[in-house]
C-alpha cells in the first residue's frame, strides 16, 4: 500500500513524483462563480466550487499505456447517502481507476464494499476553501471532504492520476478495436487478437462498477469474437479432413514428380526441373485462355503469340503441334498435364505402365483437389450466410454500438464538465451544491427575481420555461455546509447486516402475499387506452439542448415536445392519490400506531409510478392553469392550480369524507453532471375527519440518473418523517434507501420505516419496496398494507401510464360542458400530443408559451401581479409558507358555473 491515509511526510514526495501533470490539473479551467451573482454568500461559495477539466487523454503512442498510478487509500468524511445528514467517516481505496468506500480498512480487505465507482467517467468538482471533492458518475455520485488541505491535494492529485490512466487506457483500447475493425476482410482475427491481448492486459480487469460497463462490454464483445472463431473451426468437422486431404494430395504429387522424371529418363530426356514444369504449364495456360476457339489457327492469335514472345521462349514446331488439339481435349488439369508431358508417343511396355500410374496418380490428386475444393467451397458459404445473417450481423453491429458508446461516454463527458460549469459559473446561488433544509421557512421568492438563467435550473423547468427562471436560493450556506464537520462521526449510519436480512425477509412478505384487496372498483367506465402511441424520443439529444444553448437566454429554448407524456404536473399530483383507499382505511382504524402504519403506506404509495416513467417529462402548466379530478370510485375530488411559474409551483386540494388531502408541489434541482436531484421543499398534508388527526410529512429526493442518456432511470432515496401534528402519540420515521448497499441489488427501491410512540419506543416496523409493496409484520395480523396495480401490459407503448394515469387526460361530452376553460384537459397542444400529433403539438406550445409572456408583460404594464384564483398564501403551524385551498372551485362550479364567470384565457 502506498500510502494509508495518515498526513505523511512522504506525501510531499508523492505529490512531487506526479507533479507534472496533475497540478495542471489541479488548477481547474471551470469554476462556479458568477460575476453577476445577486447573493453576497453565495458568490463566495459558488466562487469555491471547481470543475476538474475533462483531462484530454496524453499524447502517447497507442498500445504505450502509461504507467498505472499508485494506490490511494484513506480516510475521508463522506455526505450521508440520506441527504440532511452531515458527515460521516469511512475508508477509501483508489486503485486502478476504481474508488471503493467502506467502513475500515479490514472491510475493504474482506471485500465488504458500501460503493464503489469508475473515477474517469464520472463528473469531478472540488472545493479547496472547503476541502471537498464530488464525484458524479450518473448512477453514483459520492461526495466527500479531506480532513485537512495536504490530503485534500493528495486526493485530487490521485484521483486526477487515475481518471488521465483510465482515459488514456479506454483510448488506446478503443483504437485497438476500430483499427482491427476497419482492417477489411480480415477484420474478425484482428479484433479477436486484438481481443485477446486486451484480455491478457491486467490493467483490463475491471471491477463491477456500472460505470465500467461499456469498457467491459467491448472487452467482452471483442473476445466473443475470438470465441466465436474458435468456436467456428471446432464445428467445422471438415476442417481436419481437409488437412488430411493436403497432405495426402502432397505426397501423391511426389510420387507423380517421381513417376514423371523416371518417364522422362526412359526417354533418354534429362531429369525435368520444377522450372521446366512450371513453362510447360504457364504456357498452356496462356494457350487455355481461348482454347476452343480456331484450334487449328491457335498461334495466330496476336495477344498469344505476343505473350509467348514477350517469354522469350522458343517453341519447337511439335511443340505447337502438340498444343494444337488441347482447345478440344482438356477436360481436367490431370489429362491435360498428362497430354502435356507424353510430348513423343510412348510404345515401350515399361513406358506405357509409367503413363497409366501417371495418370492415376493424376486421377488421384485430382479427387482429392476437388475434394478440398469442396470443403472450402462449402465453409465459404457458410462464412458468407455467416456474415450476411442476422446473428453476427448483429453482433458486430452491438460491437459497433458498443464502441460508439463508450467513444461517446467520453466526449459526452467533456461535455457534461463544460455544462457541468457553465451551469455553475452562470448560477448566483449554490444551491444546486448544497442541501436544501426541508425544514426551513422558505425565503422570500422576490429578493431573487433578478437572477440569471442557469442550465441548472433549465434543467428544473424542463425547458418548458419560456422567460427568464428565477429560482429560490437555497437557505443552506457554506457555514451550515462546514458545520456539518461537527457532526462528524464514526458511528455506523448506514444499515448492518441486518438491515439486509430485513430488507429480504419483507421482500420475501410481499411478493409471497396475495393482491391486497381494495373496495375501488376495477371498472371506471372510463378509457383503457390512449388515442395514440407515445412517439419514440431515443433520437433527441437531450445533452446536444443543453449544450448548444448553454449561454443562451433560455427563454428561447423550447424542449421539443416529443419529450413531453401528455400529463402535466397538475394531474401528476392527482396521481398521488391513486390508493386514496389507504387513507379511507386510516380513517376507520382506532388504534393510532396502527392508523399511523397506513398513513406510511399511502405515503410510499404516491412514488410507485417512477418505475415506469422516466423517458418522458410532464407538461409544465401555465401560469393559473388549472385541472380536476372526480373520483366517484375512489369518493374524493380534486382540484389544482398552477400558483406560480417562477419558481415552478403547483397546488392542490382533495377532499372525501374520509380524508382530506393537500399539498403544494415546489422542488429544486441539483445537477451533479450526469444525474439530477429533485429536492421537494412543499409539505405533504392529510387530515382525517374522525380523529381529527392532521399528519404532515415530507418529500423523498427523486434522483434522475443517466438523465443525458436511454439508460435513465429515477430513485428516490432520503428520510421521510410523519408527524400528526394534533397528537404527539406516535410519529413514523421512514427511510428510502438508496441503491447498491452492500453492492447488491437486493435493497432496490426498498423502504423501511418504523412507528414510534412519544417516548420514542418502536411499536410498528414495516418494509418492502417503492415499487412492489409494503409488508407489517409487527400488527396483530402480520400483512402486506400495498401493492401497486398491475400495469397494463401495453404500458410501454403508452408513455409507461398505468390504467390510472391514462385515465386522466380525458374529456368526455359532459365534462367539457362543465370544466373551466382553464382545465388543462383544454389544453391544445397537450392534447395534440396525445393524439399523436407532435408537429402540430410542438407549433401549438410555442404559442402557449408565447401567449403566457404576453400576458405576463401585460400585467408587469399594469403594474399587477398575477393573483392565483383557487389558492391563497398562507404560513402554516410552523410558519412555513404554503398555499391553501379558499373553497371557490366547487362552489363557482355548482353556482354559477364556471360558463358563467370570468376565466383567463390561456391558450
Ligand atoms: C429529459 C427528460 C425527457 C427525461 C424525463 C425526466 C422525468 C423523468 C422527470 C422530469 C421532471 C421530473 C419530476 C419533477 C418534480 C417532481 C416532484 C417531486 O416531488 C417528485 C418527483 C417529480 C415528480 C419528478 C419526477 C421525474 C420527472 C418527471
Amino acid at each position: 500500500m502506498e500510502y494509508q491515509g495518515r498526513p505523511p511526510t512522504s506525501s510531499q514526495s508523492m505529490i512531487s513524483g506526479l507533479d507534472k501533470s496533475p497540478v495542471a490539473m489541479l488548477k481547474p479551467t471551470h469554476s462556479r462563480t458568477n460575476s453577476t451573482g445577486s447573493s453576497r454568500h453565495s458568490r463566495q461559495n459558488s466562487r469555491d466550487w471547481e470543475v476538474m477539466p475533462d483531462v484530454p487523454p496524453d499524447n502517447h503512442k497507442p498500445d504505450q499505456t502509461p504507467e498505472m498510478p499508485g494506490i490511494c487509500e484513506g480516510f475521508l468524511l463522506k455526505k450521508r447517502k440520506y441527504p440532511l445528514q452531515g458527515w460521516h467517516k469511512r475508508y477509501f481505496h483508489l486503485e486502478k481507476g476504481i474508488l471503493k468506500y467502506s467502513k475500515t480498512p479490514q472491510d475493504i480487505f474482506k471485500g465488504k464494499i458500501h460503493g464503489s465507482l469508475e473515477v474517469s467517467l464520472a463528473v469531478m468538482s472540488i472545493n479547496k476553501k472547503s476541502r471537498r471533492i464530488d464525484l458524479d458518475a450518473g448512477d453514483n455520485i459520492f461526495h466527500m471532504k479531506t480532513k485537512n488541505h495536504e490530503m485534500f491535494y493528495i486526493w485530487v492529485t490521485k484521483l486526477s492520476a487515475h481518471r488521465v490512466y483510465k482515459k488514456n487506457e479506454a483510448m488506446n483500447h478503443h483504437q485497438g478495436v476500430l483499427q482491427a475493425l476497419s482492417s477489411g476482410t480480415n477484420s474478425l482475427p484482428a479484433v479477436a487478437s486484438f481481443a485477446q491481448r486486451s484480455m491478457n492486459m491486467p490493467s483490463m480487469h475491471f471491477q463491477g462498477t456500472e460505470g465500467d460497463a461499456d469498457l467491459e462490454q467491448t472487452v467482452t464483445a471483442s473476445s466473443g469474437v475470438s470465441f466465436k472463431v474458435s468456436a467456428w473451426l471446432q464445428q467445422t468437422q471438415n476442417a481436419d479432413s481437409c488437412t488430411q486431404e493436403l497432405s495426402r494430395c502432397q505426397l501423391d504429387l511426389a510420387e507423380l514428380d517421381r513417376l514423371i522424371q523416371r518417364l522422362h529418363c526412359l526417354d533418354g530426356g534429362l531429369p525435368i526441373t520444377d522450372k521446366d514444369l512450371e513453362h510447360r504449364i504457364s504456357m498452356q495456360n496462356l494457350f487455355l485462355e481461348k482454347p476452343k476457339k480456331k484450334s487449328g489457327k491457335i498461334w495466330g492469335h496476336s495477344r498469344t503469340l505476343s505473350r509467348i514472345e514477350a517469354l522469350g521462349m522458343q517453341y519447337t514446331p511439335s511443340h505447337y503441334a502438340s498444343t494444337s488439339h488441347l482447345g478440344a481435349s482438356v477436360q481436367s488439369i490431370p489429362d491435360y498435364v498428362y497430354s502435356q508431358l507424353s510430348t513423343p508417343p510412348v510404345t515401350s511396355p515399361e513406358g506405357k505402365k509409367l503413363h497409366k500410374d501417371i495418370y492415376a496418380m493424376s486421377m488421384k490428386v485430382h479427387t482429392s483437389l476437388k475434394t478440398i475444393h469442396e470443403v472450402l467451397s462449402m465453409e465459404r458459404e457458410r462464412v458468407r450466410q455467416a456474415w450476411t445473417g442476422p446473428d453476427l450481423r448483429q453482433s458486430t453491429s452491438d460491437q459497433l454500438a458498443t464502441l460508439c458508446t463508450t467513444l461517446s461516454e467520453l466526449e459526452v463527458q467533456s461535455r457534461l464538465t463544460k455544462i457541468h460549469s457553465v451551469s455553475l459559473s452562470s448560477d448566483s446561488t449554490e444551491e444546486s451544491f448544497c442541501t436544501v433544509r426541508q425544514d426551513q421557512p422558505t425565503p422570500s421568492l422576490a429578493r431573487h427575481h433578478n437572477r440569471q438563467v442557469s442550465v441548472t435550473e433549465s434543467v428544473a423547468e424542463y425547458y418548458d420555461a419560456s422567460e427568464v427562471l428565477a429560482t429560490e436560493s437555497s437557505s443552506e450556506n457554506e457555514a451550515s455546509d462546514e458545520s456539518g464537520l461537527s457532526d462528524i462521526t464514526t458511528s455506523n449510519s448506514e444499515p448492518e447486516e441486518t438491515h439486509l436480512t430485513t430488507a429480504l425477509k419483507y421482500q420475501a412478505s410481499v411478493s409471497s402475499a396475495h393482491d391486497v384487496p381494495n373496495n375501488v372498483p376495477k371498472d371506471t367506465a372510463r378509457r383503457r387506452t390512449l388515442p395514440a402511441h407515445c412517439a419514440d424520443n431515443s433520437h433527441i439529444g437531450i445533452l446536444s439542448i443543453l449544450y448548444n444553448n448553454i449561454g443562451k437566454d433560455l427563454s428561447r429554448v423550447s424542449m421539443p415536445v416529443a419529450l413531453n407524456e401528455p400529463l402535466c404536473f397538475l394531474q401528476r399530483l392527482s396521481e398521488e392519490l391513486e390508493y386514496s383507499h389507504l387513507l379511507d382505511i386510516a380513517n376507520r382504524i382506532d388504534d393510532p400506531y396502527e392508523r399511523m402504519v397506513y398513513m406510511a403506506a399511502f405515503s410510499i404509495s404516491g412514488y410507485a409510478w417512477a418505475s415506469w416513467r422516466n423517458r418522458y417529462k410532464p407538461f409544465n402548466p401555465v401560469l393559473g392553469e388549472t385541472y380536476e379530478s372526480i373520483r366517484n370510485d375512489r369518493g374524493f375530488r380534486f382540484v389544482s392550480e398552477q400558483v406560480s411559474h417562477h419558481p415552478p409551483l403547483s397546488a392542490c386540494h382533495a377532499e372525501s369524507e374520509n380524508f382530506t388531502f393537500w399539498q403544494d408541489q415546489r422542488w429544486k434541482n441539483k445537477f451533479w453532471g450526469k444525474s439530477v436531484e429533485i429536492v421537494s421543499s412543499g409539505m405533504v398534508n392529510v387530515t382525517l375527519p374522525r380523529y381529527g388527526d392532521h399528519y404532515e410529512w415530507n418529500k423523498a429526493v427523486t434522483c434522475i440518473h443517466n438523465v443525458f442518456s436511454q439508460q435513465r432511470w429515477l430513485e428516490h432515496y432520503g428520510d421521510v418523517i410523519i408527524r400528526n401534528t394534533k397528537s404527539d402519540v406516535c410519529t413514523c420515521k421512514m427511510t428510502f434507501v438508496k441503491s447498491r448497499y452492500w453492492g447488491s441489488d437486493t435493497s432496490k427501491n426498498e423502504v423501511q420505516g418504523v412507528v414510534l410512540n412519544a417516548t420514542g419506543e418502536v411499536v410498528h416496523r414495516f418494509g418492502g419496496s417503492w415499487h412492489e409493496g409494503i409488508f407489517c409484520d409487527t400488527l396483530s395480523t402480520p400483512q402486506c398494507l400495498w401493492k401497486p396495480n398491475g400495469q397494463p401490459e401495453d404500458h410501454f407503448l403508452y408513455y409507461g401510464f398505468s390504467d390510472y394515469a391514462r385515465e386522466l387526460n380525458e374529456l368526455t361530452p359532459e365534462l367539457q360542458a362543465i370544466l373551466p376553460p382553464t382545465d388543462t384537459r383544454f389544453r391544445p397542444d397537450q392534447r395534440l400530443l396525445e393524439e399523436g400529433k407532435v408537429d402540430e403539438s410542438d407549433r401549438r406550445k410555442d404559442e402557449v408559451e408565447e401567449k403566457q409572456r404576453d400576458r405576463r408583460k401585460e400585467l408587469a404594464k399594469k403594474g399587477e401581479e398575477h393573483v392565483p384564483r383557487f389558492f391563497y398564501k398562507s404560513l402554516d403551524e410552523a410558519g412555513r409558507e404554503v398555499w391553501a385551498y379558499n373553497g371557490a372551485y366547487w362552489k363557482t362550479r355548482e353556482n354559477p358555473g364556471f360558463a358563467n364567470t370570468k376565466n383567463l384565457d390561456l391558450w
